[in-house]
């Protein structure tokens, strides 16, 4: 198993390591590291600290999602999911989360705010060319192999 470098920041110290939470789950929970609970309206979006640090292998980054129940039941998501930690990204993690639900909600100290999925990247050059070369679906898109 690959290994990912965390480094607690002052504010999160008494928090757990981000963390698996069942033995094949594909996201660590993330949970906010807050000084005192915030609360986030309707609409409204913020960016929540995290209390850590990370390093990624070389060849790896963290998405940052929305975890599923807080969107159903609370609208809450990522504004920017998924969110793109780069494997040299050594500042605090940050979560962007909006409220799209109709009620204000409270964040506290500790809550799992999002999960986070680390996944393998590949760099690669980028060269121009005048021609592409060809293939099956050609240009068509957005829509054109219809819906049944
Ligand atoms: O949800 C997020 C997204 C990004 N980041 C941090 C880690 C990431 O490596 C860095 C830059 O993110 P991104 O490349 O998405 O933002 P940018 O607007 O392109 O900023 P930059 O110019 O710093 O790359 O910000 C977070 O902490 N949380
Ligand atoms: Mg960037």
């Amino acid at each position: 198993m690959k290994k990912v470098l965390f480094k607690k920041l002052s504010h999160g110290e008494d928090l757990p390591l981000p963390s698996y939470e069942s033995s094949h789950a594909a996201g660590m929970d993330v949970r906010a590291a807050l000084n005192e609970p915030f609360e986030l309206k309707p609409g409204q979006r913020a960016l929540i600290p995290t209390g850590f640090q990370m390093a990624l292998p070389e060849g790896y980054e963290a998405q940052i999602r929305p975890r599923s129940g807080l969107a159903y039941k609370n609208g809450i998501t990522m504004l920017n999911t998924p969110g793109t930690i780069d494997a040299d990204y050594r500042g605090e993690v940050k979560v962007l989360a909006i409220n799209h639900g109709k009620e204000t909600f409270k964040v506290n100290h500790g809550d799992r705010i999002a999960q986070m999925v680390i996944a393998p990247v590949q760099q690669m050059f980028a060269e121009e060319v005048q021609e592409l070369p060809d293939s099956d679906r050609g240009t068509g898109g957005f829509g054109s192999t219809g819906i049944e």
